[in-house]
């Protein structure tokens, strides 16, 4: 079975409500969430329920859809208004994604479209729909574009979860897994485990052991250890917002990992939608870095292991430097070399396939 006979979509909008896939409880339980207010849509977000970058942009598309369509207002200019309030509310859930706010800008544009509020809670309804529709393409081009730089038997590592259950369908890091099982291809995938919050284990060990593609689970600290040992022929990752100089933030641990692969002369790739490049950033230094509650690093399953007291630094995310990065791989083509140049010309110019 393939990724698009067995999927488990992360957001299902029906209207007043959304279903949200709970992504803390994976593996053990599928269980969707019952979502009807915007504030649960921002806890959502916040806790993780629904994570990874474009996931996040589409659940808070829906959040809006969800707040027009049980609002009174009736003044056109009132309701935009508000609409903006309610845009800036779920843009304080999480800081780094830049997803977020790509998506949400475009369903507040989709609004500032209308002549009045009916027309704009269509277009709003409309533009989440649209949203989440558009990734499950692009994240299959993306897929198609990276499975162009990997061969059949190879073994690849990545690290977090950019998967299926990230995005619309396939995922971004992990499409090219589910695209080769379609096509009878065996990519053997090494996860690292991503404490603190265990992405790898807890989603990408499952996602791609639910769909028979070959996985091994490692602890983060054995990722060098398994670079050198394994015969890996490339590092695939995910991302949360890309520079216009080509840094990427993405899943604490990932700079380690790109260094590591420098270091071993395996190529380190980035797979991102265009949506997470964000031109507006200059450079990785003015990438926000969000950092989480200490609970996640003093403890485990809701278990204390480190003494009462501890000081503890919890970044969720690192910034990988430009030039650790092989290539950038999006569902326009693949970049690589300049990237200051190669991204705003990708970005400006729909028309070009590969760079
Ligand atoms: C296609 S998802 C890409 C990234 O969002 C992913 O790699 C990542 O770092 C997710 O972090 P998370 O904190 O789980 O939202």
């Amino acid at each position: 079975m393939t990724v698009a006979e067995k999927w488990v979509p992360s957001v299902r909008y029906r209207g007043n409500h959304l279903l949200i896939l709970d992504q803390q409880q994976l593996p053990h339980h599928t269980v969707y969430l019952n979502v009807t207010t915007i504030e649960h849509v921002w806890d959502a977000i916040s806790k993780l329920k629904v994570r990874g970058a474009p996931a996040i942009g589409i659940a808070a598309a829906f959040g809006l859809a969800l707040w027009s369509n049980s609002e009174k207002e009736v003044d056109h200019s009132s309701f935009l208004s508000k609409l903006k309030k309610q845009r800036d509310y779920l843009a304080s859930s999480r800081p780094t994604a830049v997803n977020l706010f790509w998506a949400l800008d475009r369903v507040v544009a989709s609004a500032e479209r209308s002549a009045s509020v009916e027309e704009a809670k269509k277009n709003i309804e409309a533009e989440a729909l649209l949203i989440q529709e558009e990734d499950e393409n692009t994240c299959r081009k993306i897929g198609e574009y990276a499975l162009s730089l990997l061969q059949d038997g190879d073994a690849v590592m990545t690290i977090c979860n950019a998967g299926a259950i990230a995005t619309s369908k396939y995922g971004t890091a992990l499409a090219p897994f589910h695209l080769a099982k379609e096509q009878g291809w065996n990519l053997s995938v090494y996860a690292n485990e991503t404490r603190p919050v265990l992405q790898g284990s807890r989603l990408t060990a499952w996602e791609l052991q639910a769909n028979d593609i070959d996985v091994t689970l490692i602890t983060d600290n054995m990722a060098a250890h398994t670079l050198k040992t394994k015969n890996i022929k490339a590092v695939i990752v995910g991302c949360d917002r890309v520079a216009a100089n080509g840094d990427t933030a993405n899943k604490i641990g990932t700079f380690g990992l790109a260094l590591q692969a420098r270091a071993l002369g395996i190529p380190f790739y980035v797979a991102c939608p265009l949506s997470t490049l964000d031109l507006k950033t200059s450079s990785g230094e003015d990438i926000p870095i969000e950092e989480r509650p200490e609970e996640e690093v003093t403890h485990l399953n809701g278990v204390r292991i480190a003494p009462e007291g501890i000081k503890v630094f919890n970044p969720a995310f690192d910034v990988t430097p430009a030039e650790y990065i092989s290539a950038i791989i999006t569902e326009k083509g693949i970049v690589s070399g300049n990237y200051q140049e190669a991204l705003s010309t990708l970005k400006e110019d729909e028309s070009i396939e590969t760079l």
